[in-house]
């Protein structure tokens, strides 16, 4: 048990996927996991426990944002022993060539903040995808057939900004096809314990065209992003 986290050690397998909100880690623990076990209700960021192809997976909600994300991923790190992390996320598309509903799988991330997850400098690591898992989900993704890019993403602290699109216009030039809250600190934690992670983000609206996904028809949506996660999380 932790401060935030009701689960005992064992309770979560070694292989943890991350989406950001809980309603996704229900759905995707019920729809892809056999014998899926509900391991944390705390704070409504629930966390599941199951298994995939025969194999052990946890699936545990992160929020919204870096400090909600250090927080439950900490803790999952340091005191659950977890040592592969798999993100499995929403996006913005930054350019009219990331189609909504396609996956991007981040290859390298910038955030928005130079400041952003970093405590005193203790996760202050040059750090991107284990290179194994981002070779993995490429080969999986070619395989499954699912519509994805990679490339380098943008992690903001910042949901509602006042300068709307135009605070983009640097990480577009840079070629960076989409941001997310959460992928700097994914990889920045990930290397500061020694773990292996990669994000996988499923692109729910344009920020250059101003398409938008409903949140209704966000579950099937999902259903690429959640079988490459678990491909990845059961062979990677
Ligand atoms: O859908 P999730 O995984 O939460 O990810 C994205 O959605 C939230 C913003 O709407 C942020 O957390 C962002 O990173
Ligand atoms: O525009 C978006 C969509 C999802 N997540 C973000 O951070 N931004």
């Amino acid at each position: 048990m932790t401060p935030h986290n009701e689960a005992a050690k064992g309770d979560y397998a070694a292989t943890v996927l991350l989406p950001g909100d809980p309603q996704r880690a229900e759905w995707m623990a019920k729809t892809f996991l056999e014998a899926p076990r509900c391991v944390n209700r705390r704070r409504g960021a629930l966390g599941f426990t199951g298994l995939y192809r025969g194999r052990p997976v946890s699936i545990q909600a992160t929020g919204i944002g870096v400090p909600s994300f250090l927080v439950y991923v900490h803790e999952l790190l340091d005191f659950h022993g977890v040592k592969t992390l798999i993100r499995t996320g929403t996006c913005g598309g930054l350019t009219p060539n990331v189609p909504l509903r396609s996956v991007v799988i981040s290859q390298s991330v910038r955030a928005e903040s130079e400041r952003s997850g970093q405590v005193f400098g203790l996760y202050d690591a040059a750090a991107g995808p284990d290179p194994g898992l981002y070779a993995h989900a490429l080969a999986c993704a070619a395989q499954l057939g699912i519509d994805h890019q990679a490339g380098l993403t943008i992690c903001s602290d910042v949901f509602y900004h006042p300068e709307g699109r135009a605070r983009f216009a640097e990480a577009q030039t840079l070629g960076a096809l989409a941001v997310d809250m959460e992928t700097s600190a994914l990889y920045r934690l990930a290397a500061h314990f020694g773990a292996r992670a990669l994000s996988l983000l499923t692109v729910v609206d344009n920020i250059v065209t101003d398409e938008l996904t409903a949140y209704s028809e966000r579950q099937a949506l999902f259903t690429d992003m959640a079988r490459l996660g678990l491909e990845v999380a059961a062979e990677g």
